[in-house]
C-alpha cells in the first residue's frame, strides 16, 4: 500500500561538513524524527492562539506567554491551532475573522499567529496549522459554499439538521471557485513572512505540519459515501499543492478516522493512501459519538471504553499497513455529569486520559507508529462569563470553539488532577525519543 517518507531535509553534504541536522521534524518510515531522534510527544488544541497572539482587540499576549510556559511546564510540545477563519453570517462563528471577504485579511489576527509561532519556538514547540474548518464554528467550507454559489449559509445553529449542513459542508470540494480562492488562503499562509522572526512560514521548522482543515468529512454519514471519489482526489491533489510550497514541512488531512469518512472504514483508508499525506491524523469523541453519556457514567463508561480502545487500534494498525505515522490530535470527554463549571470535578475525564495515554504509550513502546497526541483542548485561564456557558464576542477564548459550551471539554488552568496526568504521560512519550 502506498508508501510515504519524507527525507531529513538537511543541507547538501559537502566533503568538509557533515550533515546540517534538520530542525525540521521529518519521517522515515512510520516514525517521525526531529534533531537525529525519533520525535514522540504530548500536545494540545488551541485553535484561538492566533487570536490571542495579536496586538489587536482580540489579543491577550500576556495570558499567551504565561500559558506556553505553564504547557511546557505540563510537558506539552505540540500544539494544533487554527490558521484562517472566515467572515459568516452564521450565528456560532468566531468574531472577528482573519479573512474578512475573499481575498481580504485582518493582518493583525495574521501577525497574531506570527506572534503566536514565535513564542511556541521559543520554548521548542511544533505547530500543526489547519487551514480550513468542516464545521461552521470559524466560517469553514459551508462560508466558502456561501460565498461562491450565492446561496445563503446553511446554520446548524438555526436549524439543529446537522446532515443538511454537512452535505452543504461537503459541495466545497465541488466548487472550482472556492478551491481557487482555498488554495489562495493556503499559498497566504504558507509564503507569508513572519512579521517578528523574519521566517517564511514555509521555512519555519516551528511548523511541523500543514492540514487541509480540521475534521474534512465527505459529507453526511447518509450520504457521504457518494462523495468519495471528490474527497480522495481533493486530499491527494490539495496535499500535493501543499507540499509543493512547503517541501520542508509535512502535510496532514485532519481527518478524525473512519468516523470522519461516513463511517466507512476503506474510504478512510483510501483516502490517506495518497503519497502526498504525510501521516495519518485521527480524532476520538466518545460523547458526541454517544458511546459515553455524562449524565449516565456509571453505565456507559466501560462500554464506551472498550469501543474506545478498538478505535485507538484499528487506526494504528491502519497506519502501520500504510507504512505512515499516526497522531490522535484531538480527543476529549466530558466534566463529571456533563457539567461546565470551572470547579465541577473531573474524575471520569481522569480515568479516561489516562487509559488513553497508556494505551498510546503502550503501543509506541512496542514500536507502533503511534507517534503522540493533542488533548481537545486548552483553555487555561479563560472562563465562562454567560449564564448559558455560551461564547459572545468579545468574551474570554478557551479551546471549546463558540459553537459549545465553555468548559464542554476543555482543560482549565485548575484542572490540575488532569494537567498532572498530562504531565506524566508526556515524560513517558518523550523518554521513548532518548
Ligand atoms: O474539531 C472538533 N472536534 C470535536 C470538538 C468537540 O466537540 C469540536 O469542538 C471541534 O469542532
Amino acid at each position: 500500500i502506498g508508501a510515504c517518507s519524507k527525507k531529513p531535509a538537511g543541507a547538501p553534504v559537502s566533503q568538509a561538513s557533515a550533515p546540517a541536522v534538520s530542525e525540521f521534524v521529518t519521517i522515515e518510515g512510520t516514525q517521525f524524527r526531529l534533531r537525529g531522534k525519533p520525535y514522540y510527544f504530548a500536545g494540545t488544541n488551541i485553535w484561538y492562539g492566533g487570536y490571542l497572539g495579536s496586538a489587536g482587540p482580540t489579543g491577550d499576549r500576556d495570558r499567551l506567554v504565561r500559558e506556553l510556559d505553564q504547557l511546557k511546564a505540563a510537558g506539552i510540545t505540540n500544539i494544533r491551532i487554527l490558521g484562517m477563519s472566515e467572515a459568516s453570517e452564521l450565528k456560532r462563528a468566531v468574531r472577528p475573522a482573519s479573512m474578512t471577504e475573499p481575498g481580504k485579511y485582518d493582518e493583525q489576527l495574521l501577525a497574531g499567529l506570527d506572534f503566536f509561532l514565535a513564542e511556541m519556538a521559543k520554548r521548542d514547540m511544533k505547530a500543526v496549522i489547519y487551514v480550513n474548518n468542516f464545521w461552521q464554528w470559524s466560517g469553514g467550507m459551508s462560508q466558502y459554499v456561501s460565498w461562491f454559489t450565492g446561496k445563503p449559509v446553511v446554520d446548524p445553529d438555526v436549524t439543529r439538521d446537522w446532515n443538511t449542513f454537512m452535505d452543504n459542508s461537503a459541495l466545497f470540494y465541488a466548487v472550482p471557485a472556492a478551491q481557487d480562492a482555498y488554495r489562495e488562503v493556503i499559498r497566504t499562509l504558507v509564503t507569508r513572512r513572519n512579521t517578528l522572526t523574519g521566517k517564511l512560514y514555509s521555512e519555519d521548522p516551528t511548523i511541523m505540519s500543514w492540514q487541509l482543515a480540521n475534521e474534512p468529512r465527505p459529507g453526511s454519514d447518509a450520504n457521504g459515501r457518494a462523495n468519495a471519489e471528490i474527497f480522495i482526489r481533493w486530499i491527494d491533489e490539495t496535499a500535493a499543492f501543499i507540499g509543493s510550497l512547503a517541501p520542508n514541512q509535512l502535510v496532514s488531512t485532519g481527518n478524525e478516522g473512519w468516523m470522519g469518512t461516513a463511517g466507512d472504514k476503506d474510504l478512510f483508508v483510501e483516502s490517506h493512501k495518497s503519497p502526498n499525506v504525510d501521516y495519518l491524523t485521527y480524532h476520538m469523541w466518545a460523547a458526541n459519538w454517544s458511546w459515553f453519556d455524562p449524565k449516565d457514567a456509571e453505565a456507559t463508561y466501560d462500554s464506551a471504553w472498550t469501543k474506545a480502545q478498538d478505535y485507538l487500534n484499528w487506526h494504528i494498525d491502519i497506519a502501520k499497513q500504510l507504512d505512515k505515522p499516526i497522531v490522535l490530535e484531538e480527543f476529549g470527554i466530558n466534566r463529571d455529569g456533563g457539567a461546565f463549571a470551572v470547579d465541577a470535578g473531573t474524575a471520569f475525564r481522569d480515568r479516561y486520559y489516562k487509559a488513553v495515554f497508556d494505551l498510546l504509550h503502550r503501543r509506541a513502546a512496542e514500536g507502533a507508529p503511534i507517534a503522540g497526541s493533542n488533548f481537545w483542548a486548552w483553555n487555561g485561564a479563560g472562563r465562562a462569563t454567560n449564564a448559558d456557558f455560551m461564547w459572545k464576542p468579545g468574551d474570554d477564548f478557551v479551546g471549546d470553539p463558540p459553537q459549545e459550551p465553555q468548559g464542554l471539554y476543555g482543560i482549565f488552568d485548575s484542572d490540575l488532577s488532569t494537567i498532572a496526568i498530562i504531565r506524566e504521560h508526556s515524560a513517558q512519550m518523550q523518554a521513548l525519543g532518548q
